[in-house]
This record gives structure tokens, C-alpha cells and sequence, in this order.
């Protein structure tokens, strides 16, 4: 008799009711409606996101843990749990849920005016309207400080200019939300993508995330009204706050990519012999299966942790970079051994272990380096900065 790594944990005693409600009815949309054409969409680099987007919404998983607006209102915890089992699917799939809701819906929602709110954000809910979040910049992307988009007062109207890089659902939004330099310092804008001089081409030729799409943003002369700003956000404080919303669902979510992985690598060495018996009857795979098991058990009882320090009002930005680094980082490591145990077999999109561990690249470097929160976490620990050289 086999076990499952988290059933080993007794994991679901960790787990409310209905977080496993939520849990699995996002599990079996993920198996019957998403698994089926994940290949071809990572193949051809080609999503059906306004659909999807739709079928999302209607689950109520698109700024699921904020409130009102159409949102659902659940724990930050249960929001953890669904962005696993999405990203158990793909992290792109994931990846446009993160941007929509813990990106764009959540800055609106936090940082907005009532009329920015009523405007956008039950649309968003509902996947309707689909939102980006553009902070990165060409030549500044761990350092957003050094960012030159600029709007300008231009009577009562802002004028933008500048590019954006990297933004994932650019050429499919309806709506970007633009952080940008001002003489007031750095402010956020609530754009319409229809805006004349605004333009999101999209960037080709990736060997991950492919199942998602990703876009530079080009403001050239884009002219706003003040109501397009975002009252409540001022300074760098305002995205690193969005940042840390999306971070939490990657603590949680990277795992649910390397639990995918860890089932394939298991069922793989059940199966196949090799001199002449499985290969999960080898000491050499039954280490790595430990560890591996090991790792995976441990990231999520820190991710459930960080979740009820969170639904507590407790979790502070460190945590979050704990959860991040260290949950990434050895989601990335599973993904990479499993491949290992899945031979020649392990490079083929006939199963999901390279597709994940390609995914896990973008997932390490975007939402914060693991070299960033390395810094972070060792200024906590020594109240000294390194960021800098
Ligand atoms: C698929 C994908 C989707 C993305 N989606 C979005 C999005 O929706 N919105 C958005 O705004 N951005 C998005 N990003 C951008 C992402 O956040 C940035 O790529 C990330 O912040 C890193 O920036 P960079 O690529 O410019 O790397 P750099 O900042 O140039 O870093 C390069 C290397 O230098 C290291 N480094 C940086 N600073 C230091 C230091 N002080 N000390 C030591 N080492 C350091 C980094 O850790 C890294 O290893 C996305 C990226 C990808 C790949």
C-alpha cells in the first residue's frame, strides 16, 4: 500500500471543512476542465484566458479573499489553498489568477477611489474585464525604485510615458494598473487599455510560463483624468504591498506544482522496471522520494502557517519572504529530481514534471528573487541592508 505525501502529514487535519470544500471543487475543475489541454497550451503557447477568465470568476476564485465588489470574502488561508490546486495544474493558470486578484483587483480595492472600486473590481470578480499590473521596467525589475515611466501634470490631466516589462495578461487586459514616477513621488494609475497611447505587445519565444500570457506595456503620451489615480497609494509602499498579496498565493501555490510532480515521479516508478523490478523498489529513488516528500510536507506546513498568521492580521512581509523562498526554491528542486526519476520520459510534455519545473524558472525570479528575499531575510536577521553594493 502506497501513501500520499500530505496524507502522510495528516495535512487535511489541518484544514477546515471548508477549506477542503474549496480545496477540491477547485481540484476537480482543475482535473476536468484545465489538465486535459494543458500540453497543447503549454505547446503552442496559447491560453483561452478570456473563457477561462469567465469560468474563474464564476467560481469565485478571482480576488477571492477580498471583500464586497462581488468578491467572495473567503480566508486568506482557503485562497492559499485554491492557488495550490491551480498551480498544481500550471503556474500560468495560477499566474493569472495571482495578477487579476491579488495584483490588480487588490490594488483597486485597497489603494482606489469608491468610483474606481464600483468601476472595475465586480467586474474583475466576475471575469469579466481581466487586469494586469505593471511595475517592472526594462532596465529595473528588483529595483522598481529606479523606474522611469513618468506621468506629468498636464492641466487636470496626467499625461504617462515610458514602457513596462514582463507583465503577465498585457495584450489580454482590460485594465493596467501603472506604476509610475511623479514629481509627488511614485503613484499608481487605474488605465483603461483602450486609452489612446497605450499599446501591450506581447513577448514571444518563452520556455516557461508558456501557458500564460506576458507583455511589455508602451505608454506613449497616455492621458488620464486625476480620477485615474489611485488615491491611496503613495510611494513604493503601495506595490510592495500588492507584491506581498501574490507572494502569499505562491507560497502555497508553488507546492501544489511540486506535489504534481512528486504523484508523477511516484505513479512513473511504480510503474516501470528497470533490472528487472520497479524502480520504486530501489534504496537510491525511496531516498529521493523521502526528501522529496520531506520538503514538500514541510513547505506546507509553513504555508499554512504564514496562512493563519495572515487570516490573524499577523503576517509580516519577512514571513512572507520566508514562505516564498524557501517554498519555490524547493518546489524547483522536486520538480528537477523528479524529472530524474522520469528518465528520457521526464522531457516530454506526456507528462507534467518539465512543464512544472520550466514554470518554477519564472516563479523563482518574478515576485521577488529568491536572491531578494535572501536580502530581505537577512535584514531582518541583522538590521542590516545589502541591497545595495
Ligand atoms: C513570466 C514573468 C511574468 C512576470 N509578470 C510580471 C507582472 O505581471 N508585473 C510586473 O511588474 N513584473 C512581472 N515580472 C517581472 C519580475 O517581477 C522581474 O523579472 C523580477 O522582479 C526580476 O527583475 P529582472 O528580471 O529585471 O532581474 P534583475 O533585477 O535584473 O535581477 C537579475 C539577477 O540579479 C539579482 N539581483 C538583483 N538585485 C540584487 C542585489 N541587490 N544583490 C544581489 N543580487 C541581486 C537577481 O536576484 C537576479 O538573480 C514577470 C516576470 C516573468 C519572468
Amino acid at each position: 500500500m502506497s501513501e500520499h505525501p500530505f496524507t502522510l502529514f495528516a495535512i487535511d487535519s489541518l484544514l477546515s471543512e471548508e477549506e477542503r470544500a474549496i480545496r477540491d471543487t477547485v481540484r476537480r475543475f482543475c482535473a476536468d476542465r484545465i489538465r486535459p489541454h494543458l500540453a497543447d497550451w503549454f505547446e503552442t503557447a496559447r491560453l483561452p484566458a478570456r473563457e477561462l477568465a469567465r469560468e474563474l470568476g464564476g467560481l469565485g476564485l478571482l480576488g477571492m479573499h477580498l471583500e464586497g465588489y462581488g468578491c467572495a470574502g473567503t480566508s486568506a488561508t482557503a485562497y492559499g489553498l485554491a492557488c495550490m490546486e491551480l498551480e498544481a495544474a500550471d503556474s500560468g493558470l495560477r499566474s493569472l489568477v495571482s495578477v487579476q486578484g491579488s495584483l490588480a483587483m487588490f490594488a483597486i480595492h485597497h489603494f482606489g477611489s469608491e468610483q474606481q472600486k464600483q468601476e472595475w473590481l465586480p467586474r474583475m470578480a466576475s471575469g469579466e474585464a481581466i487586469g494586469c499590473f505593471g511595475l517592472t521596467e526594462p532596465d529595473f525589475g528588483s529595483n522598481p525604485a529606479g523606474m522611469r515611466t513618468r506621468a506629468k501634470r498636464d492641466g487636470s490631466d496626467w499625461v504617462l510615458d515610458g514602457s513596462k516589462m514582463w507583465i503577465t495578461n498585457g495584450s489580454i487586459a482590460d485594465v493596467a494598473v501603472v506604476w509610475v514616477r511623479t514629481d509627488e513621488g511614485i503613484r499608481g494609475f487605474v488605465v483603461p487599455t483602450d486609452t489612446p497611447g497605450f499599446s501591450a505587445p506581447e513577448i514571444h519565444r518563452k520556455l516557461s510560463l508558456r501557458a500564460s500570457v506576458t507583455s511589455e506595456l508602451v505608454l506613449a503620451g497616455v492621458r488620464l483624468p486625476e480620477s485615474a489615480m489611485l488615491p491611496g497609494a503613495k510611494g513604493l509602499s503601495g506595490p510592495l504591498a500588492c507584491l506581498n498579496e501574490a507572494r502569499f498565493g505562491i507560497v502555497f501555490g508553488a507546492l501544489g506544482a511540486a506535489r504534481d510532480c512528486l504523484e508523477s515521479a511516484l505513479a512513473y516508478t511504480a510503474d516501470r522496471e528497470v533490472f528487472d523490478k520497479p524502480l520504486a523498489g530501489y534504496q537510491i529513488t525511496q531516498t529521493k522520494l523521502a526528501d522529496m516528500a520531506l520538503e514538500l510536507g514541510k513547505g506546507a506546513l509553513l504555508a499554512l502557517h504564514l496562512g493563519r498568521l495572515k487570516d490573524a492580521g499577523q503576517l509580516r512581509a519577512e514571513q512572507v519572504s520566508l514562505g516564498k523562498l524557501n517554498n519555490v526554491r524547493e518546489a524547483l528542486a522536486i520538480a528537477r529530481e523528479c524529472r530524474t526519476l522520469l528518465g528520457a520520459n521526464g522531457i516530454t510534455l506526456e507528462y507534467p514534471v518539465i512543464r512544472h519545473a520550466n514554470n518554477l524558472e519564472s516563479v523563482l525570479t518574478y515576485e521577488g528573487t529568491s536572491e531578494v528575499h535572501q536580502l530581505v531575510i537577512g535584514n531582518a536577521l541583522t538590521g542590516q541592508a545589502a541591497f545595495r553594493g
